[in-house]
């Protein structure tokens, strides 16, 4: 297969870095020249391009790159033709309108005859349309969250993470337009070589995704507990059981998804499983 696929990632900012772990756990050998905008992988058909990534949607449209990892809200706000593959789980954030804290707010209609700052137009008009606001939009590119205080606006809609700008600034979120995390997005339109690279690409994100949320779980039991100690797994198939070398005692090996883990692990050492361990797992193929 001579054909690349063209992966734009965010040149630098929030995304840049897990973009690229997410590449590197794939398998994928990047070698990081500095200030290097275009890389090739040395052992898969990719090449990385590092872009903007307010400049990514029009790039995936003009086919100048075949697929994309960029923050979902801006699909909402630039690209709500591009078809998204996979949420990647980082970079989890919300678009939010916001408001100083001392001023009282009941429902969006007090959000009329108001000048609101954003770097997100067209997802605070989509917001605002919806519910038949007629507000004025002021674009500021960064530091949206002073606007308020230096008199430039009465509200604000921007990224809230952690809500400490939000906070410092002395503003109050009242409404979440949407939530938002990392995303795989791919061109509309893609030939069937890169299709097939990119689908190689899917199933090892998917296998580094689905092993980031899973422990390997190792315990030992006596014997006359272990049909107990099954009910209790929600393992991938049916845990693997070896005979240790103590007469009447079992090794049990299985798989446990991170969010359920501590109360199944409460529910094992209460059914009588001893000698737990528990091991991170690197990629996990079903
Ligand atoms: N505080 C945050 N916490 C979590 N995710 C965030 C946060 N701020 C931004 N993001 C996510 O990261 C994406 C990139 O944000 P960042 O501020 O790095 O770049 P940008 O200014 O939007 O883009 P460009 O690369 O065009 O300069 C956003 O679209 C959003 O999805
Ligand atoms: O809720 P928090 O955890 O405080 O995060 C929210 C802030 O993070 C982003 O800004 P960033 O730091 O990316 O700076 P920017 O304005 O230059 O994009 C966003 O624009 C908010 O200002
Ligand atoms: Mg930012």
């Amino acid at each position: 297969m001579k054909e690349k696929l063209k992966i734009a990632i965010q040149k630098s900012g929030r995304l840049h870095d897990d973009s690229l772990q997410i590449l590197k756990d794939c398998g994928i050998s990047i070698n990081n020249g500095k200030d290097q905008l275009k890389v090739s992988a040395s052992n898969f058909p990719i090449e990385i391009l590092y872009l903007r990534n307010g400049d990514i949607p029009q790039y995936l449209r003009d086919e100048v790159v075949d697929a994309a990892i960029i923050g979902e809200n801006l699909c909402l706000e630039k690209g709500e033709d591009l078809p998204i593959l996979k949420s990647l789980g980082f970079s989890k954030c919300r678009v939010s309108i916001a408001i100083p804290n001392q001023v009282d707010y009941q429902s969006p209609k007090d959000l009329n005859g108001k000048q609101i700052a954003t770097s997100y137009p067209n997802t605070l008009q989509k917001f605002l349309d919806q519910h038949q606001i007629k507000a004025e939009i002021h674009l500021i590119n960064g530091s949206v969250e002073i606007a308020p205080s230096i008199g430039l606006a009465d509200a604000v809609c921007d990224i809230v993470s952690s809500g400490s700008t939000l906070f410092k600034n002395n503003l109050k979120e009242v409404e979440e337009i949407t939530k938002s995390e990392a995303v795989l997005v791919k061109s509309p339109h893609l030939n069937p070589d890169k299709k097939e690279i990119l689908n190689k690409l899917l199933f090892r994100i998917d296998a580094v995704l689905k092993a980031k949320d899973a422990k390997y779980v190792l315990l030992n039991a006596p014997n006359d507990k272990i049909d107990q100690i099954i009910k209790i797994l929600p393992g991938m198939k049916s845990p693997t059981v070896m005979p240790l070398a103590e007469k009447n005692w079992s090794s049990l090996h299985t798989v446990i998804n991170q969010e359920k883990f501590w109360d199944i692990i409460d529910e094992l050492k209460a059914a009588g499983a001893e000698s737990i361990l528990v091991n991170p797992i690197e990629k996990m193929i079903l």
